[in-house]
Order: structure tokens, then C-alpha cells, then sequence
């Protein structure tokens, strides 16, 4: 009897081993699939994000030298594909668009907008529609024609006047670009821009500019990769809900007031198509209330609120960012912006206002533009990806609901691409003819790849070509007398942010 009840527990014992060692197989074989691309081990639950460093895009860079265009790790408990290179990148995001154009929950900005917005949706046919009917509006609008000269103009003199207060004295100029840049959206989206000093409009950017820096924060790439920790009880967490709740009201409110004289302008002029061409984004969106368009898709006040947050929040910064690196580089590299200036006075002069259509004709300058992209790389890691179902890449399988990072640092700062790829030099665009070097140009990416390149590109480019063209054409740009120069390292977070700087705006004594 004895003896019997020792074998059973001796081969209870085994089975228990080996339903442990198939249970451990399993977990293993779920979270290590099988043709995984290759990459980095790391430890269990958190990955390799401790060794990842403060620089995460640049040890991904080196990381990429060893398991190559396609790498996978664990960061946190999510698996992630890093792509590296243009022709990776390709392949991913435009040949298999279809499975690569997913976002995955962005934590905060997924409590916030509860399935709705833009930025953070997954891609569909929703996202497809507001996609379309954005760049129907913005072609509509003229963003990349003399049109948008008109739209622009009032606030770039009110940037202009603002700096022609500072009388030259040293100024960090971080806070104005972001107030401007932010404006530059209101003008597109409303028609209307605000004082700078406007008390609510404050409040919104406050709320705009804290968002940004929790985005931008280690504790923003924690939510990212670890979402559950939005449900800690932090208070930076919880404050930076209420911030969006508080913007998506002050836009609730402007929606509803232009809704109110839409419906009014309706009932006395009920043909809408005899109006003329819309005069914002809001204009175009409302008219779409309560009709449906190709991809039965229909918007609602609600939808328009949501988008404009996400307006704000990827047009407002970017824009910002990319101004402020301009500043730092023609600041510490005054013999570019001897060049460039040279070739506004040639081509615009002084006596008359930059266009648009002045782009074409000053290469030097489209060229300086392109070297702060490449240079500031301020979104280093692309904004991630989410694959919709199971896919391969160069002969590795890809799960569903993989995280997808693409590495534009390495894209922008390969030794193998550029010819001393840290120095800053906007000649590097150019033929030898002076003209634009288009297939140089195309190695660069900074508006994204397929179908959630940046739907504001046009407006973008537009926008800050009439900036550097209104600023230098009435402003030299130098560091403060006796100041040591301007660092050019960034301030490392998910967005790259020059360190912070001043500068003496002088205007140019003939004009
Ligand atoms: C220098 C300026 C800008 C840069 C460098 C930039 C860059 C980017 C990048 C890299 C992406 C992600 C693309 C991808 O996933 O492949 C993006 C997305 C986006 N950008 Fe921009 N952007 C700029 C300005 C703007 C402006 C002014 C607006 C609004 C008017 C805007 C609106 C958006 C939106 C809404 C998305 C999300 C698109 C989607 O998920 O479908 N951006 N941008």
C-alpha cells in the first residue's frame, strides 16, 4: 500500500513538473513567437528598457549595427519592432500600409479621447474619411498656394512686433514661438487669432504646453510602453487629463458658437452649394454636420472638438520645436545666415512681403529648412505604430498588435548617407548648380511615411517657410555680447528640444 501511494505521488509529482515546464513553454512561446526578428534579450516584464539610457534613439541606433533593419525587443512588457532605414521603413509603412498604419493606446491621450480624434484612432475607414475631408479642406483653403500668404500675414506681424519689443535684449525665444505656433493653428482652424496676452488663451496654452511636457517626459515614455500605469493614482496623471478636458471645452465652446451661425446662415441661404469656398477647417467640418460623405462617414460637433485637440497638439509644438533649432543654428552659424539673407534680399528684397511662391525661387533657403530637420530630428523614433494583424518583414513574423517604432535619428544621422552627418550644413541639398538637390531631399523624414504621414505637412512647410522669410528679411539673429556660445545637444525626451538659449533679435538697419 505504502509503496503504491509513493508511486502515484511520485507520478503526480512528474505530471505537475510537466505541466509547469509546458506552462513555462507556452508563456515563453506567447511572448517569444517564433520568427521573431532578431534583437536585444532582456529581462522579464520590463525588457531592456533599464539598459535603453537617456538617449533611447541613439542606443537603438547602435543597437540596430548588431541585429540589423528589422530588430525586436521588449520594451516593458510590449514587444517592439524597430525599423531602421529607408528601405524597411518602406517596405513597412507604405508596401504593407495596410497592416502598419495602427497606433497603439497611447495612454493618456487614449482616456482623453474615449475613441474618438485623430491621432491616436486606429486606422479605418473613420480615420480615412477625416484624413480626406482634412486635405480636401486644407487644398480647399490654398494652404500651399499665395492664399495661405493672406491667412498667415497677421500673425507673423504680431511675432514681428512682439520681437521688435524686445529692443534687441537677450531672450529665451522658446515661450513666443509656442504662443505664435499655436496661433498659426487658431488662424487655420477658426479663422481668428488671439492676443498674446489673452487671459483664456494663456490658460489653453498652459494647459497645451503641460500636456506636451508629460508627453515628452521619461514618465510619458513609461505610459507608452507600460499603459496601465495611467491608472496609478499620479498626480501628474490625473492633471494632465483635467488639462485636455479643459481644452477640449474652450474648443467644445468656439465649435458651438460657430455651429449657432452656421445654422442661421442655413436657414436664410439653404442652397450650401452656391457658398464660396470655406474660410477655415472649422467652416469646411461643420458643413459636413449631418450629411455623409463617399465612406458613409458622418461628423459630429463632438468629432470636430477632438480633432482640433489633436491639431493643436501635433501642429502646435512641432512647429514650435523646429522654430526654436532654427533660431539656435542660424544663431551659432551666422556665415548660413549671411547666405541665406543674401539670397531673400537678391530674390524678395525688402520693400515687398515673402510669399509662398517665393519657395521655388530660394533653394538656399528650402535647403537651410531641410538641414534643421535633419539636424533637430526632434521626433526621433517617428510616432509609433501598431501592426493590425500578423505580417512578415524580410522573412520574420510580426504578431498582431506589435509596437512599431521607426528610427529617424538613424535615418537622419547615418555616416554612411551623409558626409559628416553632426555638422550643420544646409549646402549639403544643393547641386552644384545651387539648385535643389530632390533626391538628397527624399532621403529625409520628418513628416512620417504611408497612410499617417502627418496630415499637416502642407500647412507646416508653408508655414514655416513664411517664418524664416518674415524674421530674416527684418532680423539679424546673435548670441547675447560676451555669452558663451548656444549648446547645440538636445535635451533628450520623446520630442528633442534644443536646451534652453537665448537670443538678440536685431533688426536689420536697411530697410
Ligand atoms: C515642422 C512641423 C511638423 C512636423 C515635423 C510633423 C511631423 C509629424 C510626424 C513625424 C507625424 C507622424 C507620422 C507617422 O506616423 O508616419 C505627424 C503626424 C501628425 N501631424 Fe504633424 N508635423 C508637423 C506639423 C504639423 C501641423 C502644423 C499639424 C496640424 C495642422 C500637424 C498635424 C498632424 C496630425 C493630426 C498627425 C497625426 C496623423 C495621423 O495619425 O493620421 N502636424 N506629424
Amino acid at each position: 500500500m505504502v509503496q503504491c501511494s509513493m508511486v502515484e505521488e511520485g507520478a503526480n509529482f512528474l505530471l505537475l513538473c510537466a505541466i509547469f515546464a509546458m506552462s513555462i513553454y507556452l508563456l515563453w512561446q506567447h511572448f517569444n513567437p517564433p520568427g521573431l526578428p532578431p534583437g536585444p534579450a532582456g529581462f522579464p516584464g520590463i525588457g531592456v528598457l533599464p539598459s535603453l539610457g537617456p538617449t533611447p534613439y541613439k542606443t537603438l541606433m547602435e543597437l540596430s549595427k548588431t541585429y540589423g533593419d528589422v530588430m525586436s525587443l521588449r520594451l516593458g512588457p510590449s514587444l517592439v519592432v524597430v525599423l531602421t532605414g529607408r528601405r524597411a521603413m518602406t517596405e513597412a509603412l507604405v508596401k504593407k500600409a495596410d497592416v502598419f498604419s495602427d497606433r497603439p493606446p497611447m495612454g493618456l491621450l487614449n482616456l482623453v479621447h474615449k475613441g474618438r480624434g485623430l491621432m491616436v484612432a486606429k486606422y479605418g475607414p473613420k480615420v480615412h474619411g477625416f484624413r480626406t475631408l482634412l486635405l480636401g479642406t486644407f487644398r480647399r483653403l490654398g494652404v500651399s498656394t499665395p492664399r495661405v500668404d493672406g491667412l498667415l500675414r497677421p500673425e507673423l506681424a504680431a511675432l514681428v512686433a512682439a520681437m521688435d519689443q524686445q529692443a534687441g535684449q537677450p531672450t529665451d525665444p522658446k515661450a513666443l514661438l509656442s504662443v505664435s505656433a499655436s496661433n498659426m493653428i487658431c488662424t487655420l482652424a477658426f479663422g481668428k487669432r488671439f492676443d498674446y496676452d489673452d487671459v483664456n488663451f494663456q490658460k489653453f496654452l498652459g494647459k497645451l504646453h503641460n500636456i506636451f511636457e508629460i508627453s515628452s517626459s521619461p514618465l510619458g515614455f513609461l505610459i507608452l510602453h507600460i499603459p496601465a500605469i495611467v491608472n496609478l493614482p499620479i498626480s501628474a496623471i490625473k492633471d494632465t487629463i483635467s488639462d485636455c478636458n479643459f481644452m477640449l471645452d474652450f474648443l467644445r465652446a468656439i465649435v458651438d458658437e460657430r455651429w449657432l451661425a452656421l445654422e442661421a446662415r442655413r436657414r436664410s441661404e439653404p442652397n450650401i452649394s452656391e457658398w464660396e469656398e470655406p474660410s477655415d477647417l472649422l467652416d469646411g467640418y461643420l458643413r459636413k454636420i449631418g450629411g455623409e460623405d463617399a465612406v458613409g462617414m458622418s461628423v459630429s460637433k463632438e468629432d470636430i472638438a477632438h480633432h482640433f485637440l489633436d491639431l493643436f497638439t501635433a501642429g502646435t509644438e512641432s512647429v514650435s520645436h523646429f522654430l526654436q533649432w532654427e533660431l539656435l543654428y542660424l544663431t551659432t552659424h551666422p556665415e548660413v545666415q549671411a547666405k541665406v539673407r543674401e539670397e531673400l534680399d537678391r530674390v524678395v528684397g525688402r520693400a515687398r512681403l515673402p510669399s509662398v511662391s517665393d519657395r521655388a525661387n530660394l533653394p538656399y533657403m528650402r535647403a537651410l529648412i531641410d538641414e534643421v530637420h535633419r539636424m533637430s530630428s526632434f521626433s526621433p523614433l517617428g510616432i509609433p505604430r501598431m501592426t493590425a494583424h500578423i505580417v512578415d518583414i524580410d522573412g520574420y513574423i510580426i504578431p498582431k498588435e506589435t509596437m512599431v517604432l521607426t528610427s529617424v535619428w538613424d535615418l537622419h544621422k547615418d555616416p554612411d548617407k551623409w558626409q559628416n552627418p553632426d555638422s550643420f550644413d544646409p549646402s549639403r541639398f544643393l547641386l552644384s548648380n545651387g539648385q535643389v538637390n530632390e533626391s538628397k531631399l527624399r532621403q529625409l523624414q520628418a513628416f512620417g511615411l504611408g497612410h499617417r504621414s502627418c496630415v499637416g505637412r502642407q500647412f507646416a512647410e508653408s508655414s514655416v517657410f513664411l517664418y524664416t522669410a518674415f524674421l530674416l528679411q527684418r532680423f539679424f539673429f546673435k548670441s547675447p555680447e560676451g555669452a558663451p556660445p548656444p549648446s547645440l545637444a538636445e535635451d533628450p525626451g520623446v520630442f528633442l528640444t534644443p536646451k534652453p538659449f537665448k537670443v538678440c533679435a536685431v533688426r536689420c538697419n536697411s530697410e
